[in-house]
């Protein structure tokens, strides 16, 4: 547990801090006019646990005295997640709230044992799994307890026949699929925080993987949930498909702690893919490229990755490989008639070669005109696809203001949203590279993931994205969702009755109501106070 309190503490991605290449330096500060100066960091602390002693002594009657943490590193490293704000935090910037404990409970019985008690004392939970929520989903609230999930761990049972797993919800990705594969099986979720995130914390946030044309979301990979309720435990999900009345595991998968804390995780699961193989091509165009990624969702011929960066996207990818390499190529994409390229990455994982073929050739049919980098590009993405935090962290130790946003819209107002948000986000930053890319599609539309990086403000760096994402988010309203995959958090619920009106917020209020009667479950997310 030592280990896991550092790496929280810590915030970033990894234990050496990382830096950017001299020449990606440079190209940024031409680029945004970046500077060495940012505001000065400061060592974050706490003020001692107000954790009254009833409460510690009914908490440890529970799960053990040394599963119940009161001191300040402990506290500290679950103050919130790892937005670019929860960073600011951790360097000392903006404001931060600490729990007065960490409870890390055994196993869903003593999930349940704690939920129950925390009702009767009136103390707030907040549930925390990999705690790499971006939307302030594991904000500490004042006077809270962080429960945290790490030590439900255990892969519960597989059931081949069915091609079904049961996991218990603090079990990380990684281990979830080297325990899968174990019987030749994958779940196939592969979100950039693959390897932090949890099985929990994925069903809470109706998370969405980088392999999500293939495999579907998380949500739709979802057998049944078990849930610990401040009223008692709640099981759904009996049966594949079921007419019996609305579904509820529904209520539960997004309900990002606010119902219930997930206990266990019934997940469907796949036979392991024999082949892998990802190819790189480059489209002229963003409108051009989001046509052809729509034609392939449209005619179901999606490969299981598709990813489309828009020209800013390409840019930074082309800028970040630097120097000679980087001109060579440009040269002869406008060689080949590519004045605006746009980065197109595809990826099958399939059973045998003559599904390859099949797949493959359904897919290239509808990429004519596009220019073919092959597999060496697309296998650099492969391996590269979970260095966004590390890069991030590399910015964020050069005074770069770096973050993302998602929304997702109707193929048919996506590039209206596209150009809102992106003014919405350059009019807010001036000097700052905005980048776009669609990296889920479906039939009738698709997510918009942008990223931007800014020169850090040295009077008000929260300040300073806080007014930008406020911009981007009145430009997604009433065109698209708030969030495609990011969930609600305490960042999204001023936005949300917008998205689903009063009487949608009614229903969830009374949800709450219902399942947690003196809302003691993650007080502020999703829905706000
Ligand atoms: C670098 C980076 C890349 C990311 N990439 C992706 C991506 O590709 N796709 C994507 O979907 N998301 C992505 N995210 C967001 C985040 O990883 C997801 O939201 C993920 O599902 C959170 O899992 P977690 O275990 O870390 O949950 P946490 O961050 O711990 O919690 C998230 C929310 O769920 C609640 N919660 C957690 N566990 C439980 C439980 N057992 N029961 C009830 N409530 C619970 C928390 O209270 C909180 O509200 C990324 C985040 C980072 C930092």
């Amino acid at each position: 547990m030592a280990n896991r309190t550092d790496q929280l503490l810590r915030s970033a991605w990894t234990a050496e801090p990382p830096q950017l290449p001299p020449h990606a330096l440079r190209w940024l500060r031409q680029e945004t006019g970046l500077t060495d100066s940012w505001t000065p960091t400061r060592v974050m602390t706490a003020p001692p646990s107000e954790l009254p002693e009833k409460a510690h002594e009914v908490l440890t009657a529970i799960v053990g005295a040394e599963h119940v943490l009161t001191d300040e590193q402990s506290r500290l490293g679950r103050t919130g997640g790892l937005s670019y704000l929860d960073l600011l935090a951790h360097k000392g910037i903006g404001d931060v709230s600490v729990p007065d404990a960490v409870v890390l409970p055994a196993d869903p019985a003593e999930v349940a044992a704690v939920v129950k008690a925390c009702a009767e004392l009136g103390l707030s939970i907040v549930p925390f799994g990999g705690g790499t929520s971006v939307v302030g989903g594991v904000k500490a609230a004042e006077r809270s307890v962080v429960l945290d999930l790490a030590r439900l761990d255990r892969l519960v049972l597989v059931d081949e026949v069915s091609r079904l797993a049961v996991f218990q919800a603090g079990v990380r990705a990684p281990d979830a699929e080297k325990a899968l594969a174990e019987y030749g099986l994958t779940l196939g979720h592969v979100p950039q925080s693959f390897e932090r995130a949890t099985i929990g914390g994925f069903a809470a946030t109706r998370s969405a993987g980088q392999a999500s044309s293939g495999y579907g979301r998380f949500e739709d990979m979802v057998e049944g949930v078990r849930v610990a309720t401040a009223r008692g435990e709640v099981r759904f999900g009996v049966a594949p498909a079921s007419a019996a009345g609305p579904d509820l595991r529904h209520l539960m998968i997004g309900s990002e702690g606010a119902f219930g804390v997930i206990t266990e995780v019934t997940v469907r699961v796949r036979p392991l893919p024999a082949i892998r193989r990802y190819e790189g091509f480059v489209v002229d165009g963003w409108d051009r490229g989001a046509d052809v990624v729509r034609k392939l969702a449209q005619d179901r011929v999606l490969a299981d990755v598709t990813r489309l960066s828009d020209v800013d996207e390409t840019n930074v990818s082309f800028a970040l490989t630097g120097g000679l390499k980087a001109a060579g190529l440009r040269a002869y994409l406008k060689a080949r008639g590519i004045n605006e390229p746009c980065m197109l990455i595809v990826g099958w994982e399939v059973q045998d070669r003559h599904e390859l073929a099949m797949r493959r050739a359904a897919t290239l049919r509808r990429l004519r005109g596009s220019v073919r980098l092959g597999r060496v590009l697309g296998e650099a993405w492969r391996h590269g696809r979970f260095n966004g935090p590390r890069q991030r962290d590399a910015l964020m130790n050069a005074g770069v203001c770096v973050e993302t946003l998602e929304t997702a819209t109707h193929w048919s107002q996506l590039n209206e949203l596209y150009a809102k948000v992106r003014l919405a986000l350059t009019d807010s930053l001036g000097r700052a590279i905005v980048m776009c890319h669609i990296s889920h599609a479906y039939e009738t539309g698709a997510s918009l993931y942008f990223t931007v990086i800014a020169p850090r403000s040295i009077e008000d760096p929260a300040g300073q994205w806080k007014r930008a994402k406020a911009a981007a988010c009145e430009a997604i309203a009433g065109l698209g969702t708030i969030s495609h995959h990011h969930a609600v958090g305490v960042d999204h619920a001023p936005y949300l009755p917008a998205e689903i009106g009063d009487l949608g917020m009614e229903v969830l209020a009374a949800v709450k109501k219902t399942l947690d009667p003196s809302g003691i479950l993650n007080p502020g997310k999703l829905i706000a106070p």
